[in-house]
């Protein structure tokens, strides 16, 4: 039964965004800060993560729901055991156009070719910088830039269509981002840069960290000329550019300068079965316990109607017209979400 449903701003569910695991192998600063996500942070238990079936089970109900679009994320998504296996489950779902993750890329090479078979379609690896010693504070952990290059290309020679995201803060790696353009231009990959946001409550956001990504066009545009190109897709969070006389494109996610909200059609489930209507939401509403106590289809179906028709979000939009004086408030975090 397809029913699609729309939320109190008119806006349809079409993209579930799925987080497998709260933990992760590495600690960027703007998410998962080391001195707060330390060796005492209480990362979920086992038991309190969806089962690979509860996952599936719901992204049944969600492309009841008008759903087309799975992301696959976490923390670390390849840090959650058997992720194949989870794939191979969800592309047997009636409705599922396209499944997509996002990942750091460090444990990419090894998995690859499994994820591939499994009926993955695309990756979208997070690199922030080329530079080595500036790569290895960025993700808290030294991990090396090489690793992250030979995942990217291990999945493309998989077959699985790549892009790679790269979150841009001034004073931090700014400096990269114009290499970063070279050097993907020349490898033929995709490269969104995204503006850093004030997610979660502990990355020390402020406003004067942002680079505006009209500044970002403007400095690659002098080196390279871009033209800008349309979306590929309803509500499709990069706006995207040209180089001219290519195909090779970039994109660019600009959330904080200009903000997405009113064609948001995204819901995020979080790794212990949380629905969050947005990705600066302060609660989310449990579907693990109603599963677990032995609830139909159709009444968790209900309950997500319920939740959906009455999603009012749009955080950066507000965020927008008030910024800096906005209130304080309690945010979940991006490594529970996923972003
Ligand atoms: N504020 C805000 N930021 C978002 C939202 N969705 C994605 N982002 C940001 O954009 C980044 C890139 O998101 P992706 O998951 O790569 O983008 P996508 O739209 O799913 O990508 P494609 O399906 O390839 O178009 C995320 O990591 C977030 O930082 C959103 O709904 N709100
Ligand atoms: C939370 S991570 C989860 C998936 C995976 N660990 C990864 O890094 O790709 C998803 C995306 O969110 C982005 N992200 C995290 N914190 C952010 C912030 N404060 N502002 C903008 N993007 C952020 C990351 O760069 C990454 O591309
Ligand atoms: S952005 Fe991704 S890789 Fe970095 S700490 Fe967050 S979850 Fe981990
Ligand atoms: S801030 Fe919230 S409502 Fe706005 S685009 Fe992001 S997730 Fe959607």
């Amino acid at each position: 039964m397809q029913n699609h449903v729309l939320d109190a701003r008119n806006r349809p569910l079409r993209d579930l965004r799925i987080s497998v695991t709260d933990k992760c192998n590495f600690r960027c600063q703007y998410c998962m800060p080391a001195d707060i996500f330390g060796p005492d942070y209480p990362f979920l238990p086992q038991h309190k993560l969806l089962s690979f079936e509860e996952i599936t089970r719901l992204t049944k109900i969600f492309t009841s729901l008008g759903v087309e679009k799975i992301r696959i994320t976490g923390g670390e998504p390849l840090m959650r055991k058997d992720l194949p296996e989870l794939i191979a489950m969800i592309r047997q779902v009636d409705g599922v156009r396209d499944i997509a993750m996002t990942t750091n890329g460090s444990l990419l090479a090894k998995h690859a070719h499994a994820l591939k078979a499994a009926g993955l379609d695309r990756v979208t690896v997070s690199l922030d910088s080329l530079d080595r010693e500036r790569f290895g504070n960025m993700n808290g952990r030294g991990y090396e830039v090489e690793t992250i290059i030979q995942g990217i290309d291990a999945a493309a020679a998989a077959g699985l269509s790549v892009k790679i995201n790269m979150v841009v803060q001034r004073g931090v790696n700014d400096q990269d981002v114009l290499p970063m353009a070279i050097f993907f231009r020349e490898k033929g990959y995709t490269l969104r840069f995204i503006e850093f946001m004030d997610v979660g409550n502990s990355n020390g956001w402020k406003l004067d960290q942002v680079v505006p990504s009209q500044e970002i066009v403007e400095l690659i545009h002098a080196h390279m000329p871009l033209e800008p190109i349309d979306p590929n897709y309803f509500g499709e969070v990069a706006s995207r550019y040209r180089y001219v006389g290519t195909t090779q494109e970039i994109g660019l996610i600009s959330s904080v300068t200009q903000a997405f909200c009113s064609t948001c059609t995204r819901a995020r489930l979080s790794a212990e079965g949380k629905l969050y209507n947005c990705l600066f939401a302060s609660v989310g509403e449990d579907l693990r316990a109603p599963m677990r106590e032995g609830k139909s289809d159709e009444e968790i179906r209900e309950q997500i109607v319920d939740i959906w028709q009455k999603r009012d979000d749009r955080y950066s939009e507000i965020r927008l017209s008030n910024t800096p004086d906005l209130p304080p408030r309690s945010k979940v975090e991006m490594s529970h979400i996923g972003g």
